[in-house]
């Protein structure tokens, strides 16, 4: 056959052969159709295979939530040590100068409350009746903290190297009568500050620090670590001084249920070959200023390695923390912690608010905000280790005083009333909370199961009553300092969000 050169080679091939009878052309209709509907049904099929490949390729999405000190760069590091155990390596030396900085500030307490018992002795008008009464201050406890004055040097070295330029004064901001520049308050570094890599920088030059000589530290570092060691053996007088003691329990100071307690193991954390163990880094703290974003790598079963983002956002009262919300509506999850252990305590902010309300506040903005109504929620009920030495306590000093009977629990009703008298922080709710944990350890159950189960419905009930719409909701007990227990959380957490987005990319 001769080809006319103007004819299209394609309109040639889909022409209908010559002669085509009648039903021949009906049977090569039917034919054509039925190719077109499976090659349709080829391209929907690649089309979404290829929507949910790009789903499934864009990275997990985690934001950190809760109010201040609720563990959530707890939880980032845990994060860290599972999934980049060589940057959490390598990151110890900064941990070091964090713990060292924890040291000093519990003596700066300790030091700020003996001045405070100083200024009472010395007050030359007649005590009010409602003055605390402190212990006299013998005059080898005065030389005792004259001695340890000197640490704030240590101090000013240690947060120079963390935020090269910073003082003393600027990192804390200090109150302009404040005796010991900083007083009472903590330390803080901004998420935006290269603080691990100045150290990480300083520990390349200083791997002696840890295996030999120290011949590169930089002076002001090593005379700070020298110093610190020097004092060991004054702080450890400090700390077990009978005086001491009874000086804190009037000031109504318990240091050891405070963050970043190191004082039971001065020595060791002072000694010039000091390396920090996992648990003193999870231990640590180190108050979050702004944001910052972590990437890992993430591999579930056999399935191929997924980038995650965490977020870590520094959070001080509720209204501020939810003021992050708008920038991070394409989250796939939050975690939020919620410290359970902080029931009898008040904001630092502001005295008049419980610290468990206010994470209750936070947490009915988050659930309720229509810019994250697509969020999975995972609820870190926190600090349930503290709960449980908590309730032990609060259960021990309420037997010594006769409130909980042997004919329990016939008594139950009146003891529940009663038991508003424990803490004037606390709301009635939290009272109820507290007092079925109290009776449920005088039943012999496991001390907290019973505020366990309360503050999960309360936490629950708010997440169903608020939420826009349906969405995953998932809650755990936790005590993010428990490296083993958290790893298997956060191995749950990770299968969860990856079965969720597999889910969603199958629905395209
Ligand atoms: N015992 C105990 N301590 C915890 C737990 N979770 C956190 N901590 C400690 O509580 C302190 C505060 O934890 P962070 O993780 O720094 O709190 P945060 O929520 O990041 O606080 P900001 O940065 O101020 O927003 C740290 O010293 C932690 O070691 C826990 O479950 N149990
Ligand atoms: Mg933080």
């Amino acid at each position: 056959m001769t080809v006319a050169p103007d004819i299209d080679p394609l309109t040639l091939a889909l022409a209908p052969p010559p002669g085509e009878s009648p039903e021949d052309r009906e049977a090569r209709l039917l034919r054509e159709r039925e190719a077109k509907k499976r090659s349709d049904l080829i391209d929907q099929e690649l089309a979404r295979q290829r929507a949910a490949d790009k789903k499934s390729s864009k990275p997990v999405k985690i934001l950190l939530l809760g109010q201040s000190e609720s563990g959530k760069s707890t939880t980032l590091k845990n994060f860290q040590l599972i999934n980049s155990p060589k940057a959490f390596k390598a990151e110890r030396p900064s941990w070091r100068a964090v713990v060292h900085l924890n040291v000093v500030r519990s003596i700066r307490l300790i030091i700020s409350a003996l001045q405070e018992a100083e200024a009472y002795a010395s007050a030359s008008q007649p005590p009010n009746p409602d003055d605390p009464v402190y212990p006299p201050i013998s005059a080898d406890l005065l030389t005792l903290k004259m001695r340890l004055l000197p640490l704030q040097q240590v101090e000013e070295a240690l947060l120079n190297k963390l935020t090269p330029g910073a003082s003393i004064g600027k990192a804390y901001t200090a109150a302009p009568d404040d005796p010991l520049p900083g007083g009472t308050q903590e330390v803080s570094v901004h998420s935006a500050a290269p603080w691990k890599g100045a150290f990480s920088r300083l520990m390349n030059n200083v791997r002696g620090s840890v295996d030999g000589p120290e011949t590169n530290e930089p002076q002001d570092s090593r005379d700070a670590r020298q110093l610190l060691h020097a004092c060991s053996e004054d702080m450890v007088r400090l700390w077990n001084d009978p005086t001491v003691k009874e000086v804190l329990k009037v000031h109504r100071l318990r240091l050891e249920d405070m963050a970043g307690f190191f004082l039971d193991s001065i020595e060791r954390v002072t000694a010039l070959s000091y390396e920090p163990t996992d648990d003193d880094i999870l231990k640590a703290r180190l108050k979050t200023l702004g944001v910052s974003e972590h990437n890992f790598s993430l591999k579930a079963g056999n399935m191929v390695p997924q980038s995650w983002i965490v977020y870590d956002v520094g959070g001080a009262r509720s209204v501020v923390s939810a003021a992050w919300v708008p920038y991070f509506d394409d989250m796939d999850a939050i975690i939020f912690l919620a410290p359970l252990s902080c029931f009898d305590q008040v904001l630092a902010e502001d005295e008049t608010v419980n610290r468990l309300e206010d994470s209750i506040l936070l947490w009915k903005t988050i659930v309720s905000s229509p810019l994250l109504k697509d969020t999975s929620l995972i609820l870190f009920l926190n600090k349930c280790d503290i709960l449980k030495v908590s309730a032990i306590i609060l259960f021990q000093g309420i037997r010594r005083r006769g409130e909980v009977r042997a004919q329990m629990p016939q008594d139950e009703a009146t003891f529940l009333q009663n038991f508003s008298r424990v803490n004037d922080s606390m709301n009635t709710w939290c009272h109820m909370g507290i007092g079925r944990m109290i009776l449920s350890i005088a039943h012999n159950c496991s001390p907290s199961t019973a505020l366990d189960q309360d503050m999960k419905k309360k936490f629950a009930m708010i997440a169903k009553q608020y939420s826009p719409e349906a969405r995953g909701f998932y809650t755990y007990f936790t005590s993010v300092t428990d490296v083993q227990s958290t790893a298997d959380i956060l191995g749950s957490v990770r299968d969860m969000l990856v079965r969720q987005n597999l889910t969603r990319s199958r629905l395209v």
